[in-house]
């Protein structure tokens, strides 16, 4: 069920307008109110999912409501009407938050389709929320070498600038875990974070999954779906995997990062979007722009700034505060009690070629403390963290 407020003073429109949601779907609970003043009281005691906003009205303007309504409940989608003389400031809306806006009399199919967008657009920040609450917890970054001290470092830095970030390094090495803190400690850490892994999207499929489509844009578009990109509108996108991208993608985030403006698939019309891109690789991607697989226009917008996150095997003194970290992390998520490891299983572990990275530390640490002793002996390491 979706929860539609209507706030216009002219009655003849308001009716038109509840008359047509209503009758359009069952899923649609359609509330009014015939002011401004009226129409925030509705918004701030009841949950909405769609606000259509008014421009000229007496008592409140549209342009006050939608200001009000974006400081107490911003993620309300609000879709503003604009009579005849305020075309101007319905544009000029969409730059204070509004979603986008429509024009009297209301043209039926337009009218329909904003609001499906825009629903959909609540639908999408709701889902992100749920997720990003599932997931805050789990980026804390352990270890004191000189090496990812740097990193850190790198991290407080470039967080609070907008500036783009091309996150390098083999995998498992923590390149995500790096994103996420940009994204945690940037100001736009109240917005979402989303993630794009570029390689196991299907080249066909990338740039609908990047920039969304239109129903009809390709035999399986049974419906208009925003795409992640204006998912993450306010916030950061994290193209994982980014030397995977084919070049008809890379060309289309190029225009998204050189102009903000995306066009989903099948659309004419531009969409503004303002969003921060970190990306990450662990392909040379001068190596791809040599052999013609990346473009070079693109790495320098993407690498503004270069984080170059170290394999573990070049950061071994990290090792035993990582295994602690994972060892506490694993009893919790079992619910069972810690195991300690002595000394010399942990001197043996560090000593270990860690090719897969942290990943496989993690995963050889979970299988020593289901298989191992009590505390977890040399001879526990030699026995079952071999490969
Ligand atoms: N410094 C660290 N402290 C604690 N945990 C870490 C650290 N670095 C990485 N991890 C953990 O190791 C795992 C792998 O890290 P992550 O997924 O960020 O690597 P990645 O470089 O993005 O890998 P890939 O290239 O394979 O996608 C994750 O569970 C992550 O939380």
């Amino acid at each position: 069920m979706s929860k539609i407020l209507i706030i216009e003073d002219e009655a003849a429109i308001r009716r038109v307008l509840v008359k047509i949601l209503s009758e359009e779907s069952d899923t649609y609970k359609v509330d009014e109110a015939e002011d401004g003043v009226q129409g925030l009281e509705k918004a701030k005691n009841d949950d909405y999912d769609l606000i259509l906003c008014d421009i000229k009205m007496p008592k409140m303007d549209g342009v006050e409501v939608l200001e009000a309504i974006k400081k107490i409940k911003p993620e309300i989608p609000m879709v503003m009407i604009s009579g005849h003389g305020d075309l101007e400031t319905a544009v000029n809306t969409m730059r204070l938050g509004a979603f986008d806006y429509i024009s009297k009399p209301p043209d039926l199919n337009r009218l329909l389709n904003t609001v499906r967008n825009a629903l959909d657009r609540k639908q999408l920040v709701v889902e992100n929320k749920i997720l990003k609450k599932k997931v805050s917890k789990n980026y804390e970054m352990i270890g004191e070498s000189e090496a990812i001290n740097h990193i850190k470092d790198m991290i407080e830095k470039v967080a609070t600038t907008e500036a783009r970030v091309l996150i390098t390094g083999p995998n498992g090495t923590g390149k995500e875990l790096v994103a996420h803190q940009i994204h945690e400690k940037s100001e736009r850490c109240n917005a979402s974070i989303i993630e794009v892994n570029c390689a196991a999207i299907p080249s066909e499929l990338i740039e609908s999954e990047l920039f969304g489509h239109m129903k009809g844009a390709f035999t399986s578009a049974v419906k208009d779906r925003a795409g992640k990109f204006e998912a993450a509108d306010g916030g950061t996108i994290f193209l994982d995997e980014i030397g995977d991208m084919s070049l008809p993608a890379q060309a289309k985030v190029l225009r998204a990062l050189q102009e903000g403006l995306i066009q989903r698939v099948g659309a004419d019309k531009d969409i503004k979007v303002n969003v921060r891109v970190v990306a990450a690789t662990n392909k040379d991607l001068k190596k791809e722009i040599e052999e013609g697989r990346f473009r070079e226009d693109l790495y320098h917008r993407l690498a503004v700034i270069l984080i170059k996150v170290p394999a573990l095997n070049d950061r071994r003194d990290d090792i035993p505060a990582l295994i602690e970290h994972f060892a506490r992390k694993i009893a919790d998520e079992h619910g069972s009690a810690r195991k300690e490891f002595s000394k010399a299983a942990i001197k043996l572990l560090q000593e270990y070629d860690w090719t897969g990275n942290i990943r496989e530390l993690r995963n050889v640490v979970e299988r020593l403390i289901i298989l191992g002793g009590n505390e977890i002996s040399e001879n526990d390491v030699k026995l079952f963290a071999s490969k």
